[in-house]
């Protein structure tokens, strides 16, 4: 057994403190020129800030003092770069997305709660995953969901009916949006009935809600430890975490592995292998895509997977990741934009009353429920949702780290603290950079004067001649879904 002597000990202590201060020290400089707010406490810099208060508040504000790209201070002294210039966002999630991944601190959370699915995965692994889950998101395999859609809202507005009983109270709409979207979700992404609205008890809706729960613990010595940990070594904290789990890791783990067993139940009931094996297809054991019993994401995905090149598949634990991936990624990102579209409906009765008209219009001619087509064509009602998507993003800043030396190239020039302009922001490997969507959405070079006013109606305009030269988002070139091969999917 290897026994360390005092002596080694301390050499050691000094030796990571000492290369600890000299990397910080240099993922400082590579930024000094740049301006940015100034923190009150060098242990927790602004992060914590940005966990207790609303985020995209206070980076408004930041970014309208500092314009497109600054520096925030972080935990113990480390410079974090904030971007919101296109050009720059481009770089960082298009042109070299190899170069910049998660940081390493996030994806090991990631792992932790995803597992090895496509949110986890990066570089030709993260292609592998897309390329076999893509078939499940085309856009006549997600019409073929409209059905289902359509019977959870009408199921829900029932729900909302009963409890008003023609009287006028209020109602809290978003847990009910959170449980509808979990139901839709189940079933569209692997048949899997939570039936949250109904409030059945359910094991895997437990955990789920046990993990949301551990991000209600807002004190700064959660704030600390979650920077302490970008400084320990993947494979120490891997360690602990197989042999030493914390009670947050326990409660992590637990939903990650009720989550695989379900995925593996749904698929065995459907007569789905994970092994390549047979299928239930009438076909002689030859996979099919699309075809068979099951329509949900996840049996069409394990069909993708049988006729992909045997050395690009996704291995068993990959495809049955892809469950918690989904059910997270989809869940509440749905559950709270319906939220904001029906706030910002209720906060302006002039558009309200229009998306009404055009719904009433097509409920006419179509009691049934509408076809996509018949979706499409109500012009206000994309207009709204449109806006809201630009006005609300819910998922506000992205987290990355370059993996090397580079120059983020800016499309809005910027003003360094000696009055320098720059056009080009210099930086170090190892630096964090936050993607700041909400501020993105809201730049009037882009979106026009009154960006940070509720407008719909400039869709009209900016979808024929956008302003910006750079594109960086997946729809209608808003930030909400992310952009390039690692956006939103779903
Ligand atoms: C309004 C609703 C949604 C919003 C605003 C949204 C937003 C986003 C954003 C910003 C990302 C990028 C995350 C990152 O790079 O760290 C993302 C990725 C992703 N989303 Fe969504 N999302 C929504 C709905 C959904 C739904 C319904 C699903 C599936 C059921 C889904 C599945 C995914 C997946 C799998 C990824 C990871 C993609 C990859 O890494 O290649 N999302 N989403």
């Amino acid at each position: 057994m290897l026994v360390l002597s005092r002596v080694d000990l301390a050499v050691t202590a000094f030796s990571l403190i000492l290369f600890s201060s000299l990397y910080l020290i240099k993922r400082r400089s590579a930024l000094n020129a740049l301006r940015g707010p100034r923190a009150s406490s060098y242990l927790l810099g602004h992060e914590h800030d940005l966990r207790t208060k609303r985020v995209d508040e206070v980076l408004f504000q930041w970014s309208k003092e500092y314009g497109t790209a600054y520096k925030l201070p972080g935990c113990f002294g480390e410079n974090v770069l904030v971007i919101s210039d296109p050009r720059a966002i481009h770089r960082v999630l298009q042109e070299s997305l190899q170069d910049y991944p998660e940081a390493a601190d996030l994806r090991r959370l990631i792992k932790m709660i995803f597992g090895r699915g496509v949110l986890w995965v990066k570089g030709e692994d993260h292609k592998r995953h897309r390329r076999v889950l893509s078939p499940a998101f085309s856009m006549d395999h997600m019409r073929q969901f409209l059905p289902l859609f359509q019977s959870h809202v009408n199921y829900l507005s029932e729900k909302w009916d009963n409890a008003l009983q023609g009287k006028s109270q209020t109602i809290d709409v978003i847990p009910w949006l959170h449980k509808m979207t979990l139901d839709i979700v189940g079933e569209s992404a692997f048949n899997y009935h939570f039936d949250a609205l109904e409030g059945k008890p359910n094991e895997l809706t437990k955990a789920l809600y046990d993990i949301e729960k551990l991000g209600e613990d807002s004190s700064p010595t959660i704030t600390l430890a979650q920077a302490i940990m970008r400084y320990i070594p993947e494979s120490v904290s891997s360690w602990q975490g197989d042999h030493f789990p914390m009670s947050t890791e326990k409660v992590i783990k637990r939903y990650l592995r009720l989550s695989t067993e379900r995925a593996r139940e749904v698929l065995k009931e459907a007569g789905l292998y994970l092994d390549h094996r047979t299928v239930d297809n009438g076909n002689d054991g030859a996979p099919a895509i699309g075809t068979g019993r099951e329509k949900d994401i996840l049996s069409i995905l394990v069909r993708a997977n049988w006729v992909e090149d045997p050395r690009k598949r996704l291995s068993e634990e990959e495809i049955l990741a892809q469950m918690s991936t989904l059910i997270q990624a989809g869940h509440h990102t749905t559950g709270y934009t319906l939220s904001w579209i029906l706030y910002e409906l209720a906060a302006h009765p002039e558009d309200q009353a229009k998306v009404y008209e055009e719904i009433k219009q097509l409920r006419e001619r179509n009691p049934e429920g509408f076809t996509s087509s018949e979706y499409d064509s109500m012009n206000h009602f994309t207009l709204v949702i449109k806006e809201a998507l630009r006005f609300r993003p819910v998922v506000p800043t992205l987290e990355r780290e370059a993996s090397k030396d580079d120059v983020l190239p800016l499309e809005f020039p910027i003003f360094c603290k000696d009055g320098k302009r720059i056009e080009a922001v210099p930086i170090g490997k190892g630096q964090r950079i936050k993607v700041d969507i909400s501020t993105y959405n809201r730049l009037q070079n882009i979106w026009g004067e009154d960006a940070n006013s509720w407008n719909p109606k400039r869709f009209e305009v900016i979808d024929s001649s956008t302003k910006t030269k750079t594109q960086v988002g997946l729809f209608a070139n808003l930030l909400t879904f992310s952009g390039g091969p690692k956006g939103c999917i779903g």
